[in-house]
């Protein structure tokens, strides 16, 4: 399945080339689009003992009365209760002629226990909050408990935003078409769909790639032809040295998960970089992993001329301030020396929180030819810190928030939360829907930092690194469960890399 999302502009654009194209008309894709749902009613509720079809004036409106005939053709009990009547001669008068239920106005909308609502009002098209009809009508359903399947989106919910522009439905099921929209993903959008539904109406995966889409869900179509595997000769530094920076000695622990989390995400070899005061706790709970003293920025460069590091991680337990600024700093620098370039940097946490009164003096950095990529994994708070201006912009859905950010900083920038959304500086993002709250516990954020590094270090493009890191984390917290703590996610995550690297070698024998 095709990971592109689109906007609902792009989806009005896809409809109109499709349209243009041939060989289906407006009113064939309406049919197709209202047979989809009137087939996930009958599957889902067949013994409902009523269908209340809300339709709007619209299109999505127009789907609705499609339903209500296929309904009342298969001997359903139907109701029509319509907000405004379609266009004359828009697709959706058409199919509201073809209808044979006689719609009731909105406005007198009724229901029982043991209906079902199916939510034709409002979708790609919805402008403005809801009027005071159509949230009555959310009420009714509300207040009766009735399930509730969605045409495109639930009415009331943005497609572009995910969010509730006042009253909105909150759906069982929702049947979207062609692709999915943002909306359908990002939060509280993806809640209020319930079950997702995507259906085929016959607009071509040639026609959507006209529009040249720049959002994905991200899911492992979207990398895993990057996703590294060792190559039969390989040796432990050409599987890629990660480098993670430790706090102070009653601050270590962090930079351990995230060193932890690099190797266990195929890194050939990683070292931690301690403060020398912090050198004997490190060295109690290290094996595998190496240790390193690193005091100054020249301790670093050292490091990196005799070690040759490919990617580091900054900011877990590592302290906020100007030791921590020169550091990165340092890092991204390296592009500009004969003795060393890193490919990568994950700055997280107090690595953010540091740039906060001077966050242009990283972008300059991360922006210069020959950088090495810069990786920022925000949580809300710290992404504030770094953009206080785009993060109180609330015109901007989340995904626009990250996209705008990546943009300025000429980083990838992994905007977290319960949908999180992986965003590059030339446009591309992804919104991840594989998490679940037990991710959401300390040092779980550290343990992503780490796998990020780990890909990186393997030579995986930032983006991709960024989103498999992503959806590997989230895929491992969402298996354990329930007890999750972030000590726990560097192992919960081998079942998830073996599948993946099972599934890269049938992409690249295929
Ligand atoms: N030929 C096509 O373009 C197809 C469209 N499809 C359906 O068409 C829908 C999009 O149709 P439309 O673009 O007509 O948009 P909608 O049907 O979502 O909205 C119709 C109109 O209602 C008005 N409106 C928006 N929000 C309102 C509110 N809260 N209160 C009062 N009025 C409001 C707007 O002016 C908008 O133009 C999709 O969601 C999908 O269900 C499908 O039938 C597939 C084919
Ligand atoms: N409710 C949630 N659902 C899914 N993932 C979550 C949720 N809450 C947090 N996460 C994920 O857990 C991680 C928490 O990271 P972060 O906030 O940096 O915590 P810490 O600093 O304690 O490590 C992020 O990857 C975030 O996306
Ligand atoms: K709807």
């Amino acid at each position: 399945m095709s990971s592109e999302l689109l906007s609902p502009a792009e989806m009005t654009e896809a409809d109109r080339l499709a349209i243009a194209t041939g060989p289906l008309a407006g009113i064939d894709l309406m049919r197709n689009a209202g047979a989809a749902v009137s087939a996930v009613v009958l599957a889902h509720f067949p013994v409902a003992s009523r269908v209340h079809v809300l339709c709007g004036p619209g299109n999505n409106g127009g789907d609705g009365y499609v339903v209500a005939r296929i309904l009342r053709d298969s001997a359903v009990d139907v109701a029509v209760w319509a907000s405004g009547s379609p266009k004359a001669g828009s697709d959706a008068a058409l199919a509201a002629s073809e209808c044979p239920v006689r719609p009731r106005p909105l406005s007198e909308f009724v229901a029982e226990t043991g209906s079902i609502v199916v939510d034709a009002l409002y979708g790609a098209g919805l402008s403005k909050p809801l009027s005071g009809d159509a949230a009555r009508a959310v009420e009714v359903a509300t207040e009766l408990s009735l399930p509730v399947v969605a045409v495109d989106l639930p009415s009331g919910v943005s497609g572009e935003s995910g969010q509730s522009l006042g009253q909105a439905f909150r759906a069982r099921i929702t049947v979207t078409f062609a692709r999915k929209k943002p909306g359908h993903l990002l939060l509280p959008g993806r809640e209020m769909c319930g079950e997702l539904v995507l259906a085929d109406i016959g607009i071509g995966d040639g026609i959507v790639a006209q529009l040249e889409p720049r959002t994905f869900e991200n899911t492992p179509p979207l990398w895993i032809g990057n996703f590294p595997v060792p190559a039969v000769d390989a040796h432990k530094y050409r599987r890629g040295h990660v480098g993670v920076f430790s706090g102070g000695p009653s601050a270590t622990g962090a930079a351990r998960l995230s060193a932890l989390a690099a190797a266990r995400s195929g890194a050939g070899a990683v070292t931690v970089l301690s403060p020398a005061n912090a050198m004997q706790v490190n060295a109690a709970h290290l094996t595998s992993i190496m240790l390193h003293k690193s005091d100054s920025v020249a301790d670093v460069q050292e490091f990196i001329g005799r070690r040759r590091p490919s990617a580091f991680v900054l900011g877990p337990g590592f302290g906020v301030g100007e030791k921590t600024r020169d550091f990165a700093l340092g890092v991204l620098a390296t592009g500009q020396r004969p003795d060393g370039r890193v490919d990568g940097l994950v700055l997280d946490a107090d690595g953010i929180t540091s740039f906060r009164d001077a966050p242009n003096v990283l972008f300059e950095a991360a922006r210069r030819p020959n950088a090495p990529a810069l990786v920022l994994t925000p949580h809300e708070g710290e992404f504030a810190r770094l953009f206080p201006d785009i993060a109180g912009d609330t015109n901007l859905s989340k995904l626009a928030k990250a996209r705008t950010a990546a943009e300025r900083a000429g980083a990838i920038v992994v905007y977290k939360g319960a949908d999180t959304v992986i965003a590059a500086p030339d446009g591309r993002a992804a919104i991840n829907g594989n998490g679940a709250p037990w991710l959401a516990t300390a040092g779980s954020g550290d343990v992503l930092s780490g796998i990020i590094a780990g890909f990186l270090a393997q030579g995986m493009p930032a983006f991709e690194a960024a989103c498999a890191a992503v959806w590997i984390h989230a895929e491992a917290g969402s298996r354990f469960g329930p007890g999750l703590i972030a000590e726990d996610l560097p192992l919960a995550l081998l079942p998830v890399l073996r599948q993946l690297a099972e599934r890269r070698n049938e992409v690249t024998a295929g």
